[in-house]
Formats: C-alpha cells, structure tokens, sequence
C-alpha cells in the first residue's frame, strides 16, 4: 500500500520516522513521503523529515506541555498550513494517508482528530490514524488525554490502528529507555502492513494485496498488528506447525495491543520463501485466527520474502470489544474521577457531558 505519513507530536514524529526508516531500509518503497507537525519547535529538530511548526503565536514553540484541548485549537487554527505541506506528498499514487501520535500528551492528543478530520474532508483515499496509549504507569494526566483522544479519532479515522506502551515492555526497563524498542517493533509491523500490499509481481496468486488490507480495515474502529517469526526447514512439509505457531506468536504475544484478539475482521499474511510455505500450515492458522478472534471475515495470503525464516503479520481489525480496550477505559474513567476530585468544580476540568460519556 503506497501511504504518505503524518506524525503530530513527540511520539507522533518519533513513530513516524522509525516507520518510514524501516521502509527505506528494506527497500519496499510503500512510504511514499512523510511529514512531522508539532508545536514544538524542539522536538522537530532532530527528525530527518520535512516539518512544519504550529501554533507559533499561541505557544512559541515551546508546546502544548500536555494541554491536549490546547493542542486541538492549536491545530484548528493552523491546520491549513499543514494541508498545505501535506499536498503535494499525497500524490495520484497514494492509497491512504496515516496519521500517527501519541495520545497521551498535548499536540499528538488534540491535534491528531482535529487533522484526521480534515483529511478526510480534502482525500478520498483512507485515512487512518496510528495511536500510541500510555502505559499503566503513566499518570492521571495522561490516561484522560488518551481516553479523550482515542474516542474522537475513532470517530474520525477509516480505523485507528493502536500500539499500548506496555506491550513487549520488558520488566524493570524504563519507559524512556523502551521507546525506541517499542517504536522499532511498531515501525515492522506497520511497515510490513504497507509492504504486504505492494505485491510482488509475478509471485504466485495467493499473495496478499492492498485492497485486502484495506478490506480488513473497513471493519473500522480501533485495529491491533501483530508479528512473530521462526526458523524455517527448506521442506514445505517440515513446516505446518512452523507456520502455525508463527501465527499464534504474532496474536498470543506479538500483538501491538495484547489480548485485543476479539476481533470484526483479520488478515493473516504468512511471510517468507514460497517455496518453504506450508499451504496447509496456512490453512490451519487462519482456520485457526477464525475460532480466536470469533471472524468469519478472515483474509489470508502470503507475502514473500527472501528468508530462511516464516514469519506471520496479523492486522486484526474491530477490535474494541476487547479486555484490554475495557481495561484501557476503565484506567481513563478513573483518572477522570480522580481528577474531578481533585477539581471538584466540574466546570474547571471539563464540560460535564464530556465526563458521562468517557463514563
Ligand atoms: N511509543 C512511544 N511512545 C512515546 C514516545 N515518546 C512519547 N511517548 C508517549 O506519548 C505520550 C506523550 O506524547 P508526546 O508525543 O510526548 O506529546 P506531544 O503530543 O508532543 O504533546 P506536548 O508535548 O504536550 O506538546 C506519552 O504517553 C508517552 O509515553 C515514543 O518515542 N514512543
């Protein structure tokens, strides 16, 4: 799928980059261009990519500092700027555009619906966002955010596909020093999500495309990717359980949202040698994803890969009625009590209609 990235924020750029570094470094090309906005002017510097400065007259670029209503009228009032920046990226070629951020913080949090919105009005191709929850350790401020963020971009978005900071988050490790971790993993399973759809030509006929990719997320709401891999023997025969197990790792423990495995709609890409490829193995596996995520709506085909290895990218898509998404909500709801009580004046935290809906 040719796709043009846009992160918003901190994360939003960080994610963006890793993604688009992924693509360029494995040459697939399906990161037809990518784009970083943020307010500030700090956290631009660094990126390789274009980028473009909001909210100059408000902040000074100096950011939101986690201000996420801040974030939204901030990208409300600039958001011509960054359509403008974004034009001539999103060329004939383009197949969706993604919007990527953290949804915890100010800029990504507000800044990310208000700019899904208006891609949606300007594009006909898909947009959908890529969004980042805090971890269970982060605080009040940030769970609220996200709570907040996350109910509009589902609203917004094509789909919202979503990486939980506490997945693959090894114990003890600072949440700092697990960014990059994180963002490397995320940045494989969105870019072989792209990559999967650019097909190669002339590889067999169960290759997956991008309007299959495309299918799976017309589900809608909120999506989950997943990846595992494993050692492949060079007879197809020898690896059934090898490619069912790849498949089970990339749901059970690969997953960018764990446990989110009750899903509307999945695609399964197995991916590796075609010649090493277990036609039953693959058979097994999406029989397999059917009876897990409770889909009669499962895709399935290979991606090929020059490797000794089989590897399996699942996009599971509809995903919202899952535990971890309720429990991800219920942290939201409660750090919205907790603030209102330390607030107790509802007005001077949020409107209360806001609130009953969160709860
Ligand atoms: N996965 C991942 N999460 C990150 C990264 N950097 C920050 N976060 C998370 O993103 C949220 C904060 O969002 P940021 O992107 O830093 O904030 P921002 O959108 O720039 O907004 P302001 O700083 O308030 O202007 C928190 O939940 C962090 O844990 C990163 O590189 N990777």
């Amino acid at each position: 799928m040719k796709a043009v990235l846009l992160g918003v924020g901190q994360a939003g750029g960080k994610l963006t980059t890793a993604i688009a570094e992924f693509d360029a470094d494995a040459g697939y090309g399906a990161v037809l261009d990518a784009l970083a906005v943020n307010t500030a002017a700090a956290d631009l510097d660094p990126l390789p990519l274009e980028t473009v400065l909001v909210g100059q007259s408000r902040v000074n670029g100096h950011g939101v500092g986690g201000d996420n209503e801040l974030g939204a009228e901030v990208m409300d009032e600039d958001a011509v700027e960054v359509l403008d920046a974004l034009a001539p990226k999103v060329t004939a070629e383009a197949e969706a555009v993604f919007v990527v951020a953290g949804l915890g913080g100010g800029t990504g949090s507000g800044g990310a619906p208000v700019l899904v919105r208006e891609l949606n009005r300007v594009y006909d191709v898909p947009v959908y966002a890529i969004g980042i929850l805090p971890g269970r350790d982060e605080g009040t401020m940030y769970q609220v955010n996200a709570g907040r963020s996350l109910k509009t971009l589902v609203r917004e978005a094509d789909a919202t596909i979503l990486l939980d900071n506490d997945a693959w988050r090894s114990s003890g490790e600072s949440m700092e020093g697990g960014y990059e971790a994180i963002n490397a993993s995320m940045a494989k399973r969105i870019g072989l999500i792209l990559a999967a759809g650019e097909a190669v030509e002339g590889v067999g006929e169960s290759v997956v495309d991008t309007s299959e990719v495309i299918n799976t997320l017309r589900a809608g709401g909120m999506a989950a990717v997943g990846f595992a891999s494993a050692p492949a023997a060079e007879d197809p025969e020898e690896n059934v359980t090898t490619v069912t197990s790849a498949v089970r790792s990339a749901v059970m423990t690969g997953l960018s949202l764990p446990n989110a495995t009750d899903a509307d709609a999945a695609l399964v890409a197995v991916a590796g040698d075609p010649d090493r490829i277990s036609r039953k193995g693959a058979e097994k596996a999406r029989k397999w994803l059917q009876e897990e995520t409770g889909s009669m709506q499962v895709r399935g085909g290979d991606f090929p890969l020059d490797s000794d290895r089989i590897a399996a990218l699942v996009l599971l898509a509809g995903v919202e009625r899952s535990q971890r998404v309720e429990a991800f909500l219920e942290r939201a709801r409660q750090a919205v009590r907790d603030e209102r009580e330390e607030k107790p004046d509802p007005a001077a935290a949020f409107d209360n209609d806001e609130i009953d809906d969160l709860l």
